[in-house]
């Protein structure tokens, strides 16, 4: 788990430092490793780098003192560097060593001619310390571009970006991986990141998120309270029901049951209306109907009895499809009033409302969908809004139904009420495909019903239960995302070729 810091705090700690330190000894950590990583793109693009032309956005504070030095690095090592201000003042000393060093300095009106010869450009124009309202210079497509510690026109807090933002081919990033390298707009153009160390981890305090990655898989699932453990019987793998599908989105329940079950689930139980049952059982053979009378007797038992046991249901999937009549009302009421863990989904999270006390619950919902919630909740936002500070508004909607919020999106967040918050960010942008959502609910659903939640959440600590959620849903994102990536090794990805990877993705992932 990489711990994931708001620019602007990043930058408080960073301040007193290099007020502190005459000899600029961060600043010069900083700009080696920018330079390191110059060179290696050089390398990359070029196959050499004696002789190789580049040219540094030079900005007027600290990110562009960045920019200076590692450019009289390179100048040193025999390429022609010139850095292009783009302001009237620039860093005093980055300026001196750059002359030093034999580099040249550039007015902003000379960029254009400059980068018709150019082999890389470092952008080393704004960092941590942006302020809204700025305007950039377009950059050519063909160019490489190496971004100094933040993506110029990117909002290290917040991942929101201006329309005239520079998209990197790589970021180097220093002190800390900032939020908005993660999430939103940030999070696609910040490309490969690399974060230089610069001590400052013990000023820092604590993060505002963590980003997950594929071997944190083990320890979201926290195997010591009860995940898959081999040789358990097929209750104890899990027992999930579904309540999805209607006569115009029957798929969506289909997607669902198949990754429950490609997950390793141990036995599901599906509510379907009567026109989907046929394609349900025809398709996912290893689903088990359950009726209404069973389902409300069965919600009556787990009430006296816990949910231990043969037949008991661990946890729901509901939402994928599922279309909102009188019916699915009653059932989703009749689950929701037995407290079972569950997934909500889709048009299920339309039916819920604000303010219940629900800690076992993890709403996946999409940008628009998280909007939705929100307006219901009396919070007044825009889809603009949500893209310009997703954290910020999924920990909104956390705390408004009092459950775990999943936003999905091209980085997933996934947040407790009380802000605990973990990314999975390194997904293929090919998950954006009907029914992708689907097949994660699926997912979600077997990972919670494996949990083993205790029966009586009421006597465990309210705040473990719901990060012992957030850590499940990161977890199902993080399968869902792997399975995406080998599908996409293949062509195009459609939900049906997650399905077919998903029992690979699992097994790489060590599930
Ligand atoms: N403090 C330190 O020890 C270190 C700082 N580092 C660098 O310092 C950067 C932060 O430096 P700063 O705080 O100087 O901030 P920046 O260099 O990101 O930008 C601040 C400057 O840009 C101007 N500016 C901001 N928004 C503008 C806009 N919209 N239009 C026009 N001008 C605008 C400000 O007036 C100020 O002069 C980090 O991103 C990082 O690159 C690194 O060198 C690591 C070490
Ligand atoms: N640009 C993107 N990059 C990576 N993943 C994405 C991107 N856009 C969407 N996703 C993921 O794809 C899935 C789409 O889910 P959803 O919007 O519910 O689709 P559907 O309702 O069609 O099934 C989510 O897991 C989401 O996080």
């Amino acid at each position: 788990m990489i711990p994931v810091y708001a620019g602007s705090r990043v930058r408080d700690a960073e301040i007193p430092l290099l007020r502190d330190s005459s000899d600029l000894s961060l600043m010069r950590r900083a700009a080696d490793a920018l330079a390191h990583q110059a060179v290696l793109m050089l390398k990359e693009h070029t196959g050499r780098l004696y002789g190789s032309r580049v040219v540094a956005l030079v900005g007027p504070g600290n990110n562009g003192g960045d920019g200076l030095f590692a450019l009289s690095a390179m100048a040193r090592r025999g390429v022609a560097v010139t850095a292009v201000l783009l302001a009237s003042h620039a860093h005093q000393e980055g300026l001196a060593a750059l002359v030093r060093a034999g580099g040249r300095t550039a007015a902003a009106k000379a960029l254009d001619g400059l980068l018709e010869e150019c082999d890389l450009l470092i952008d080393a124009a704004y960092g941590t310390g942006l302020r809204p309202g700025v305007r950039l210079p377009a950059i050519p497509r063909h160019i490489p571009v190496l971004a100094c510690d933040v993506p110029s026109g990117v909002d290290a807090d917040t991942g929101a970006a201006a329309d005239s933002v520079i998209p990197a081919e790589r970021t180097v990033t220093f002190g800390a991986l900032k939020t908005g390298l993660v999430v939103g707009a940030g999070h696609l153009v910040s490309g490969r990141i690399r974060v230089t160390d610069l001590g400052l981890n013990p000023t820092l305090g604590e993060p505002e998120a963590w980003v997950v990655q594929g071997d944190d898989l083990g320890l979201l699932l926290d195997r010591d309270l009860g995940w898959s453990a081999a040789g358990r019987h097929k209750y104890q793998r899990g027992v999930l029901g579904l309540l999805a599908g209607s006569a115009r989105y029957p798929g969506a329940a289909v997607l669902s049951a198949r990754a429950a079950v490609a997950t390793g689930l141990g036995l599901l139980r599906t509510i379907v209306p009567e026109n989907v049952a046929a394609a349900l059982t025809s398709q996912v053979p290893e689903a088990v109907p359950l009726g209404t009378d069973e389902l409300t007797a069965l919600l009556a038992h787990n009430r006296r009895n816990g949910r231990e046991g043969a037949t008991r249901i661990g946890a729901w999937a509901i939402g994928p499809g599922l279309e909102d009549t009188p019916e699915t009302r009653r059932h989703l009421q009749q689950i929701l009033a037995a407290n079972n863990p569950c997934v909500i989904d889709a048009s299920a999270l339309a039916m819920l409302e604000p303010g219940e006390h629900s800690q076992l619950r993890i709403l996946t919902p999409h940008a628009g969908e998280l909007n939705a919630l929100l307006a219901k909740a009396g919070v007044r936002v825009s889809p603009r809004d949500i893209a310009a500070d997703p954290i910020r508004w999924a920990r909104w909607a956390a705390v408004a139904y009092d459950c775990v919020v999943l936003l999905k999106g091209s980085a997933t967040i996934c947040t407790a009420p009380d802000g605990y918050a973990l990314i999975v960010h390194a997904s293929t942008p090919d998950l954006a495909t009907a029914g992708s959502g689907d097949v994660l609910t699926g997912i979600l659903g077997t990972l919670l019903a494996a949990a083993n939640f205790p029966a009586t959440p009421a006597t465990v600590d309210a705040t473990a239960l719901t990060h012992r959620l957030t850590d499940l849903a990161a977890a199902g994102a993080l399968i869902h995302a792997h399975a995406g990536a080998l599908a996409a090794r293949e062509g195009t990805v459609s939900a049906v070729d997650l399905l077919v990877e998903l029992p690979r993705a699992a097994r790489d992932l060590g599930l």
